[in-house]
């Protein structure tokens, strides 16, 4: 395949390129911050000065970055996307963002010949190591058929879902259910402890059970022991809530236990925890009902 850009090498990011490197696809790496570029060049890469000068290298490129105001930063700002993509070069954005920013960014590409495609994906530091992601596309097809052989690296499962918006709003309801499903582990978890019971015996019983999955299996030993080392930050989720909790107010869909749970990551955020995994809202919930 030809060769591949990719801006934004943050946990994700950096993961999602090596594997890539890894399956022999030839790589033009960006990262704001230059340094976290060093790793990947290290593995065979190359790096682009600016966003602009990887789209003029590359027919495909990847973004991988934090939230709506960075994905817009790196596509309209100096030096940024739109300086050189033109017709035959596809943008491939996987950040997740709203509907709103990815229709922005999808209309500024297309409206100078460039094709668009956003792809949030499913799945998180340790699937985007061994390529195991969901991947959820929408926008131009032709791309999506095109960008697939590296699509079928990075994931194990792809979806195309039509226009664009329809894979940020997939993408969004599904952080949103992880979010709820988080806050109500986290309450489990504390209420066994302070109710006498060993909460190591509570995983147990749960991943038994009909409500047992991966991540109450992942989380839950590290939350047990206050360990909250960053898969996930903690600040992105509550970005997915907040975002959620806005196409809901769009549709008109009440949604109580998800605006509890982005209080709840709201409070960990004002409490210094955005940088640690999402899992550490369990010190919000300890912190209230001690
Ligand atoms: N971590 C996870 O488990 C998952 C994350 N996601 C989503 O993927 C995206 C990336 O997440 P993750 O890798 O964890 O996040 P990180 O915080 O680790 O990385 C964020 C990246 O965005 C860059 N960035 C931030 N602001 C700007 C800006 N204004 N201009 C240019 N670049 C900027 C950062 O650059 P710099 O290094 O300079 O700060 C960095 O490369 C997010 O949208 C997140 O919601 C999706 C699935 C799973
Ligand atoms: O957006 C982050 C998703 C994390 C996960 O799916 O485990």
């Amino acid at each position: 395949m030809e060769e591949i850009g990719f801006l934004g090498l943050g946990i994700m990011g950096k993961a999602m390129s090596m594997n890539l490197l890894r399956h022999g696809f030839k790589l033009t790496v960006w990262n704001r911050t230059l340094s976290r570029c060093d790793e990947l060049v290290e593995h065979g890469a190359t790096i682009g000065e600016s966003p602009a000068a990887v789209i003029k290298k590359c027919k495909y490129t990847i973004a991988m970055l934090s939230d709506p105001a960075a994905a817009l930063s790196v596509v309209f700002e100096e030096g940024g996307v739109l300086e050189q993509i033109c017709a035959g070069k596809g943008y491939i954005d996987m950040s997740t963002v709203d509907a709103e920013t990815s229709s922005k960014i999808s209309e500024a590409i297309t409206s100078k010949g460039g094709n668009f495609l956003e792809a949030p994906v499913s799945g998180s530091k340790k699937p985007a190591e061994d390529g195991q992601l969901v991947i959820l596309a929408a926008g131009e097809k032709a791309l999506y058929e095109e960008i697939l052989p590296a699509f079928d690296v990075l994931g194990k499962k792809s979806f195309y879902l039509g226009q664009v918006g329809n894979g940020a709003k997939m993408k969004l309801v599904v952080n949103m259910i992880m979010g709820s499903m988080m806050n109500a582990f986290s309450e489990g978890l504390v209420l066994t402890e302070k109710s006498g019971l060993n909460p190591q015996t509570l995983l147990d019983v749960l991943d038994l059970g009909a409500i047992a999955n991966p991540m109450f299996k992942m989380k839950g030993p590290s939350m047990v022991q206050s360990s909250y080392s960053p898969a996930f930050p903690l600040k992105h989720q509550q970005k997915d809530m907040r975002l959620a909790l806005a196409l809901g107010d769009e549709n008109s869909v009440p949604m109580p236990v998800a605006a509890a749970a982005n209080e709840a990551f709201k409070k960990a955020r004002s409490m210094g925890l955005g940088d640690l995994d999402f899992s550490a809202v369990h010190e919000t919930l300890k912190a209230t009902k001690s």
